[in-house]
């Protein structure tokens, strides 16, 4: 049952005893010697069911696995119900158990495949119909500004989860991009990030979307009401407010309190996670980017994706067997960390993304049946797009001394064949290269030469057998790209339910927000700030002796 220490499964335990008993044998140059057939074994392409077509590879066999073990990690999603528990997802029971909601991100994407009765879900279509028409009006000009021009500028103004999908998935898909309309995302309260972007903005030809699920988060109020005011200061008239300002949330009363329509409204549930969002009226900055048909191939590649998690038995389930792996890695060698590596400029923020995907998601210490987990959870995640990294922290990668399973990730045709290709190869080149020297290294005699010393030959050695996935894919399409999100959203959920957290809540956001209330309210005089340790007192009193207004 989901909420159980994992710790306490047959099969975790067996785990354990093949790790401490065989880790040490586990390399990846003798297994690939061994068994002719380990790449055909461990690799699985995916085939969208239906719905446009998308296709990937995924090469799994540089893991530090065997069939045994694989099948031990699958045992080990069997007792942990991970089937049970996504068919609940699916049907719209409340897994989020804190507060008391269900998880329906799938209903966003659903072309009637599921049946899903919960309140809203029936709303789906009719929101979407509305992004349509919305983003068709101002992309073909329809829609005017107070002074006649039509919008060429549009700022999306979100943080956490109505910020980060936009901006990952316009970047991705910017060969699909309407080129003539400009658009700015703004997040942080840092007064820079709103100054330096209207610096770049025109009040007449400027639309600004205020996305936020619960219309209450401080820095997204803070940056709309200063953007509202840089727009009146030019507009003069509130009532021009209607064709500059457009809202997406799930709280109504906030945002007609804030001065926005509700026919500028564009709704979503309390069943769609921050995180879990782009696919709901916070992409409507997307739909805007790359056209309502572009958005919604997005979700229809992500629904290929959900069929598939769904229906796949567990040895062939794609999210499922990235999850084990992740897991066998998390929890059994002691990695700390994930690395996301694109190879492909265009999905530079693809790492970013999935910060928040992953680690607001599983960073819990505490079961769903509130026991303090005696294993690790999710990882920390991080990464950089195509050779960058390569040329800064792959070092500690390759010869450091902690073990960083990585995804490397990469389409086959490049959106920009330039010299015919010619980057493109060299960037793959890099893209095989890089998780061959990590799998196999190279060892001290292929180092030896006539004038080898003993020191320089050392450091040049690669032990290898470090372990990496590989996706490979023709092309980065909008429906390629919503089905390698969802893959990786539905490995977030899987790890989730063995390690018996709740993957859909964000407690550990909270307490950094009230202290910041409270410091906010004793910011003026040095005598109001009370209650503090020493070191906080200290660093409020040096800022208040410094500042200057
Ligand atoms: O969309 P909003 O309600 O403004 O929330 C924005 C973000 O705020 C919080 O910090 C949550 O931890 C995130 O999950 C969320 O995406």
């Amino acid at each position: 049952m989901s909420g159980r220490l994992a710790s306490e499964y047959p099969a975790w335990k067996k785990l354990q005893e093949i790790y401490n008993s065989d880790h040490s044998k586990l390399v990846l140059k003798e297994l690939f010697a061994q068994d002719p057939s380990r790449f055909s074994k461990f690799s699985k392409e995916y085939v969208s069911p239906d719905g446009p077509s998308v296709t990937f590879l995924l090469d799994y066999s540089k893991n530090l696995i065997t069939e045994p073990i694989l099948q031990t990690l699958l045992t080990l999603a069997r007792e942990a119900e991970v089937e049970t528990y996504r068919d609940k997802m699916f049907a719209g029971e409340h897994i989020n158990t804190s507060e008391d909601r269900s998880v329906l991100h799938v209903a966003l994407r659903n072309f009637n495949d599921f049946q899903i009765s919960e309140a809203g879900v029936s709303e789906v279509q009719g929101v979407l119909a509305h992004m349509k028409e919305f983003s068709e009006a101002v992309r073909s000009g329809a829609w005017k500004g107070y002074t006649g021009k039509p919008i060429n500028t549009i700022v999306n103004i979100g943080i956490g989860g109505s910020d980060l999908g936009p901006v990952m998935v316009t970047e991705a898909l910017k060969p699909y991009a309407k080129r003539d309309l400009t658009a700015h995302f703004v997040s942080n309260i840092d007064g820079t990030h709103l100054a330096e972007t209207l610096l770049l903005c025109d009040p007449e030809t400027t639309l600004f979307i205020i996305a936020s699920k619960t219309f209450t988060t401080q820095e997204t109020i803070t940056n709309a009401t200063s953007a509202r005011d840089w727009f009146l200061a030019t507009a003069k008239d509130k009532a021009h407010v209607a064709k500059h300002f457009v809202a997406l949330s799930t709280n109504t009363k906030a945002v007609t309190e804030f001065g926005i329509a509700e026919a500028n409204m564009f709704q979503f549930w309390d069943w769609v996670g921050g995180r879990y969002s782009l696919w709901s009226a916070i992409g409507l900055s997307i739909a805007l980017v790359i056209g309502y048909n572009n958005f919604e191939e997005l979700l229809k590649g992500a629904h290929g994706m959900d069929k598939h998690f769904k229906t796949a038995p567990l040895e062939k389930n794609l999210p499922v067997l990235l999850a084990l792996i992740g897991l066998w890695y998390n929890d059994f060698y002691g990695s700390q960390t994930q690395l996301l590596l694109p190879y492909d400029q265009y999905l530079h923020k693809f790492a970013d993304y999935f910060q928040q995907g992953d680690m607001e998601s599983n960073g819990k210490f505490v079961t769903k049946g509130g026991q303090r987990v005696d294993y690790q959870t999710g990882p920390i995640i991080w990464g950089a797009a195509g050779t960058n990294g390569q040329h800064s922290f792959y070092q500690l990668v390759h010869q450091g001394t902690k073990l960083i399973p990585a995804d490397f990730i990469a389409p086959a045709t490049t959106h920009n064949p330039i010299r015919s290709s010619l980057h493109h190869r060299i960037l793959l080149s890099n893209f095989f290269a890089q998780p061959e020297a990590l799998a196999f290294g190279k060892t001290e005699e292929e180092e030896l030469g006539p004038n080898a010393t003993e020191p320089l030959v050392k450091s040049k050695v690669f032990e290898g057998n470090r372990p990496s996935n590989s996706i490979i894919f023709p092309k980065l399409t909008p429906a390629t790209l919503g089905a390698l999100i969802a893959l990786y959203e539905h490995k977030i959920f899987t790890q989730g339910v063995i390690w018996g957290i709740n993957s859909f809540d964000q407690m550990g956001v909270e307490l950094g927000k009230v202290l910041a209330k409270n410091i906010l309210a004793q910011l003026n005089k040095p005598e109001d700030v009370i209650g503090h340790d020493s070191s906080t007192t200290g660093l409020i009193h040096y800022y208040q002796k410094h500042r200057q207004e």
